[in-house]
């Protein structure tokens, strides 16, 4: 049998909203609403470097997120990314279940929904799309959306762009710790680190309120850059409370991810964030995981540690790392 799709869910006529997406009470948006106008950290990338290295350390720190402008990916590049994206989850479905994903046999790549594991366990209210975007040796294009026919070299494209900027702030961060530039990226394997596409599609809902579209988590990445259209829905935790994040044109929303917040031995802060859902309008988001091959020994980096700062993370490799969130062992 295959997989209950949300979006096909929404489309139906829906009266009730199926048990398994109600959250309890103390997680529904309801209970928890976030803060408005609160704002999150803005950072123009045309700052000289000192200043940039300065806000970003801080951002990062006291966040472990903020909005990067001013980064160079051309608006026309981003609109195009957000157009080939969608014309995809327009596709019948049909043509959309030949790319479905099957992650409890391994195979994470394609179109997938999140099924529960337990019966107590909730649903998200999202359908996804994930595919591996680089390094090129491990890039398999027969996993990645065939149409619209321009989706490859948008995506390509953006890839590029997102590497330029990904190096760009691993720099900066790196220099934040007083380490040199180089270093954060070398510990994440240099030029086989691995980017990550993942196309969120959230359906609009007729009951937001009682329902989630990514629970709470951190990133297992080292640092995810996302792009949103322009339903807002994110939130991230700050100071014991939700941050609702305001959409700003244009703007990369940068989560520090949990292989940062270990290198930097808890300096940089892998910021705790969920989604909401919208009840007209379809929200969607492109959220690109930068992370280590799986081989990498990932731990504080030596330089940060000594008698007055001791190790607060064991070091191992991404793939137990993983092996072990995604199990919820202890780390
Ligand atoms: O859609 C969003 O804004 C958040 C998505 C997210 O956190 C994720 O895919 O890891
Ligand atoms: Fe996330």
């Amino acid at each position: 049998m295959g997989v209950e799709r949300v979006q096909t869910l929404a489309n139906g006529e829906l009266n009730e909203l199926p048990a398994q997406f109600i959250r309890p009470a103390h997680e529904r948006p309801e209970n928890t609403e976030a803060i408005e106008g609160l704002t999150v950290p803005v950072i123009s990338l045309s700052q000289p470097h000192d200043v940039l290295v300065k806000e970003v350390s801080r951002a990062c720190s006291e966040w472990g997120f903020c909005l990067i402008t001013d980064h160079g990916i051309p608006e026309s590049l981003i609109q195009r990314l957000q157009m080939v994206g969608q014309e995809f989850f327009k596709l019948p479905q049909k043509e959309k279940e030949a790319y479905a994903n099957d992650p409890s046999n391994g195979k994470f790549e394609g179109y997938g929904t999140k099924m529960t594991k337990n019966h107590d366990d909730k649903v998200e209210w999202l359908d996804y799309f994930f595919h591996l975007m680089s390094p090129p040796s491990k890039v398999n294009y027969s996993f990645w959306p065939q149409k619209p026919s321009s989706y490859r070299e948008t995506t390509e494209e953006y890839n590029k762009e997102i590497l330029r900027v990904t190096d760009e702030l691993l720099q900066l961060l790196s220099e934040g710790m007083g380490l040199e530039g180089n270093v954060l990226k070398s510990h994440l394997g240099g030029e086989d680190i691995e980017v990550e596409m993942k196309i969120n599609m959230y359906p609009p809902c007729p009951q937001p309120q009682l329902v989630l579209g990514v629970e709470p988590h951190t990133d297992m990445s080292a640092i995810t850059i996302l792009v949103p259209n322009d339903v807002p829905g994110l939130h991230v935790w700050k100071d014991e409370k939700w941050v609702a994040v305001n959409y700003l044109p244009n703007a990369l929303l940068v989560h520090i991810g949990d292989q940062v917040e270990i290198l930097s031995n808890g300096k940089y802060k892998s910021v705790l964030h969920r989604s909401i859902v919208n009840k007209d309008r379809m929200r969607m988001s492109w959220a690109v995981f930068c992370a280590p091959p799986h081989e990498a020994l990932i731990g504080p980096v030596p330089a940060l540690v000594d008698d007055q700062n001791p190790e607060k993370y064991s070091t191992k490799t991404f793939a137990e790392y993983r092996f072990r969130k995604f199990n919820k062992l202890p780390q």
